[in-house]
C-alpha cells in the first residue's frame, strides 16, 4: 500500500475521537439499543459482537448518522454527529446491495468523490488522481473497468473499500465485511483493513466469527441490545462475556 500517511490522527488530543455516550435507539416500540457507549480512536479495529438482533447494525448506522438517535450523543472530534458526513464511510450488508447495478469498479470508487464534486459535477485532476491513489492502494487497477457484478465476493468488498478511500473517510464502518468471503479473501481483507488501520483510520465492524476476533481486530464490543463489554479484544472475549452476551448458561467455575 503506497498511499501517504492519512491526516486522520493529527487533530489527537488527550480524548478519544470518536465518544459514543448512552446512546439508545428504538424502532417504533422496539428497542434496538440501550444504553451503549464507548470510546476509541483512529488506528483502532473495533469489532462488533452480538447475536442476530443485538443492534450490530443499527449502531454502525446511528455512528454513520444514518438512524436517530432516541437518546445519548454522539461526537467526533468534539463535534455532536448528527447527520451522515464525509468523514464516515458506511459499507452495508452484502445483502442489502444490488450487485447487478451497471457500475465498473472505478465508476463505484469515483461515487466517493460525489460528496466533493456533486453527482454531475466536473471532475478535477485532484479528484482523478484521488480516485486512482484509491485503486491502487485496494489493488484493483486490473479490475478498475469491470463492471462490479463480474468480481468475487472478495474484489466487491476491495472495490467498495476504495470508494471509502477516495471520499478520504477517516471512519470506515463495515457490516459484516468478513461474511461470504473464503479463507484467502478474508485473510486479505484483514490485511488490507491492518494496513488502513495502521495508516491513521478508524475501522468499525460488525463481525460473527468468533474464531477470527482476537486476530483482526484490537478492541471489541459485546453487544445484546445493551452493551455487555468493551475494551481491548483479548480481554473483553471471556468465556462469561461472551456467555451473557450469547444468553447461555455462563460456565460454572470448579469448586
Ligand atoms: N428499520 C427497522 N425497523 C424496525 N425494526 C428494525 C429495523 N432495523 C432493525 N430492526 C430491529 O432492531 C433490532 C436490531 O437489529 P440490527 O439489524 O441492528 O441487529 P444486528 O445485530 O445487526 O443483527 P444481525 O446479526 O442479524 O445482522 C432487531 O430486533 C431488528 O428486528
Amino acid at each position: 500500500m503506497d498511499s501517504a500517511h492519512h491526516d486522520c490522527c493529527q487533530h489527537h488530543d488527550h480524548h478519544h475521537e470518536l465518544v459514543v455516550d448512552d446512546v439508545g435507539v428504538r424502532y417504533r416500540r422496539l428497542t434496538a439499543l440501550d444504553h451503549v457507549s464507548l470510546a476509541t480512536s483512529c488506528g483502532n479495529r473495533v469489532a462488533l459482537i452480538g447475536p442476530n438482533g443485538a443492534g450490530k447494525s443499527t449502531l454502525i448506522k446511528a455512528i454513520a448518522g444514518l438512524v436517530p438517535r432516541t437518546t445519548g450523543t454522539i461526537r467526533w472530534r468534539g463535534s455532536a454527529v448528527r447527520r451522515w458526513s464525509r468523514e464516515f464511510a458506511y459499507l452495508p450488508q452484502r445483502e442489502e446491495v444490488d450487485w447487478s447495478f451497471p457500475i465498473t469498479v472505478r465508476g463505484l470508487v469515483e461515487m466517493g468523490r460525489y460528496p466533493q464534486t456533486g453527482m454531475w459535477g466536473r471532475f478535477s485532476d485532484n479528484d482523478h488522481q484521488a480516485v486512482e491513489q484509491a485503486l491502487a492502494t485496494l489493488d484493483l487497477l486490473d479490475l478498475a473497468d469491470r463492471q462490479i457484478r463480474e468480481l468475487s465476493g472478495g474484489q466487491q468488498q476491495r472495490a467498495f473499500l476504495a470508494r471509502s478511500i477516495a471520499q478520504e473517510a477517516h471512519v470506515l464502518l463495515l457490516d459484516e465485511p468478513f461474511t461470504g468471503l473464503d479463507r484467502r479473501a478474508s485473510f486479505q481483507l484483514g490485511e488490507t483493513l491492518g494496513e488502513l488501520a495502521r495508516e491513521g483510520r478508524l475501522i468499525i465492524a460488525s463481525h460473527h466469527d468468533l474464531n477470527t476476533v482476537v486476530p483482526l481486530f484490537d478492541e471489541a464490543l459485546l453487544l445484546a441490545t445493551q452493551p455487555i463489554a468493551f475494551g481491548p479484544t483479548t480481554e473483553v472475549l471471556t468465556p462469561e462475556n461472551l456467555a451473557l452476551t450469547f444468553n447461555e448458561t455462563p460456565p460454572v467455575s470448579a469448586k
